[in-house]
């Protein structure tokens, strides 16, 4: 094979490389959320007890002892532990360790802070459920789930604003002439870039809830979006409807979801939007199968959410959350949670070790992949030259015309133009990992 035809990636980001971003999470964002996990278990003792009898009280104390184990493990570097769990995606797991076991210099054990950052973080997360899996009968327990209800609460002017919104852009909507549909768009697709900057792991569980209708700042927030590629997004939902016909047109659109809260009313807010215009036939939302990275929506996250927002006393919110369930209800919506999205793997190893996943999205007209951690696996957390293109950081991974929606929290980020990064970092030193920063970054389908 010619030489120029052999490419070798970058490093993955790693907490090896000390003072870098992935090491000060490792050393303090990872315990502080670990620690936040074991006191939420202490905490909610008592309703172990009046659920499960002394058996509850002693699941927590089990479970606990699994997480200050695992946070020792932790602060102390020791080598990552294969998983005990009898679950679905335990061998996948273990697998997984001895790829990454294969790669480490000097014959060294993958560790926490001598492992790639995407890795590790990852694995706490699934240790974290491992423990509960492990401490019947509150195999169950969510231990985020109050962080992600708080955040719906206390971001609920904002959510009434942003149903209103939508109603109003609704009732005036002259879907005969859908180009009058490309300014609405743009402000619920921004609405849905700028609701990721309500995530919870970011904050270490700190309470980050949207206060203010996100529609109102749009203009103050337009220069720090770094890459825009909304038209090429409008232009896939347009190409559905020439080719529309006769048949019901609109695009299948997937939504690869990230934070619960707000955020996700973001998600659903634009979903429902595309649909109730015709440029959506069918919206298929991907979640994660167990709790992941402190605010990522599960299944009961989605649907505590639908249901939440038809039972509110405020009209627009309980019409929006009627019509969720309609779409829910007659398929047009539907919620899947694919293992592969709490793996650890990067999304160029989907068409080897999730392949049903992959042919899967191929059947999609257009993906939206929500958020910081799903960028970071979209590129495979590698320390990119910024101006590399998109299309070459995936690696092989585009089973269909993708976008990321993405603030930045991360220290990756590819497709900028030249002098583009070198500005930033002139005028602020944590542009990457600010959440300040964002992109709407397009890749077609392949030529
Ligand atoms: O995917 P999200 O919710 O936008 O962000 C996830 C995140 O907060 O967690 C990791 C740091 O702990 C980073 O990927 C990112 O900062
Ligand atoms: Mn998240």
């Amino acid at each position: 094979m010619a030489a120029e035809q052999v490419f070798i990636p970058p490093p993955s980001l790693s907490a090896k490389f000390e003072g870098s971003f992935a090491y000060l999470t490792v050393r303090d964002r990872l315990p502080t959320i670990l620690t936040k996990v074991i006191d939420t278990i202490y905490r909610n003792k008592n309703s172990f007890l009046e659920k499960h009898g002394q058996v509850g009280v002693d699941a927590e104390k089990r479970a606990i002892s699994f997480l200050s184990k695992m946070r020792n493990e932790l602060q102390t570097d020791k080598p990552l532990l294969l998983l005990s769990d009898s679950a679905e995606d335990t061998d996948a797991w273990n697998r997984y360790m001895k790829r990454q076991q294969d790669l480490m210099e000097d014959g060294q054990p993958v560790s926490w802070f001598k492992s790639p950052w995407l890795y590790v973080e990852c694995y706490m997360y699934r240790r974290i459920q491992e423990a509960l899996w492990l401490s019947p009968p509150i195999c169950d327990y969510d231990a985020f789930e109050e962080g992600k209800t708080r955040s719906f609460f206390e971001s609920q002017q904002a959510i009434m604003s942003l149903c209103t919104d939508l109603r109003t852009i609704l009732t005036s909507a002259d879907t005969q002439n859908k180009d009058s549909l490309f300014q609405p768009f743009l402000r619920l697709l921004q609405v849905s870039l700028w609701g990721n900057r309500c995530d919870l792991s970011i904050s270490a569980g700190q309470e980050n809830s949207q206060k203010t209708s996100p529609m109102e700042s749009l203009s103050d927030l337009r220069p720090f979006i770094l890459i825009d590629d909304s038209e090429q997004v409008w232009s896939v939902l347009m190409s559905a409807q020439r080719s529309g016909g006769t048949e019901k047109t609109g695009v299948r659109l997937d939504i690869i979801l990230d934070n619960a809260g707000f955020e996700l009313l973001t998600d659903l807010i634009i979903a429902d939007f595309l649909v109730s215009v015709g440029l959506a036939k069918e919206v298929h939302f991907h979640g994660k199968s167990i709790p992941w990275f402190v605010s990522d929506v599960t299944k009961r996250d989605f649907n505590w959410t639908v249901s939440q927002t038809t039972a509110s006393n405020h009209k627009h919110m309980s019409s929006c959350g009627v019509q969720w369930k309609r779409h829910l209800k007659n398929g047009t919506w539907s919620y899947h949670d694919h293992r592969f999205w709490t793996l650890p793997h990067e999304f160029c190893d989907m068409p080897a070790d999730a392949a049903d996943l992959y042919a899967a999205l191929q059947g999609s007209d257009l993906i939206l992949f929500k958020g910081d951690l799903n960028y970071r696996r979209l590129t495979g957390d590698r320390a990119w030259e910024h101006t590399l293109p998109f299309e070459r950081a995936l690696r092989g991974f585009r089973p269909a015309p993708l976008c990321s929606i993405r603030t930045l929290k991360a220290n990756v980020q590819v497709g900028l133009k030249p002098g583009q990064a070198e500005k930033l970092a002139s005028q602020d030193a944590d542009w990457m990992t600010s959440g300040r920063y964002a992109v709407i970054q397009f890749c077609g389908s392949k030529e």
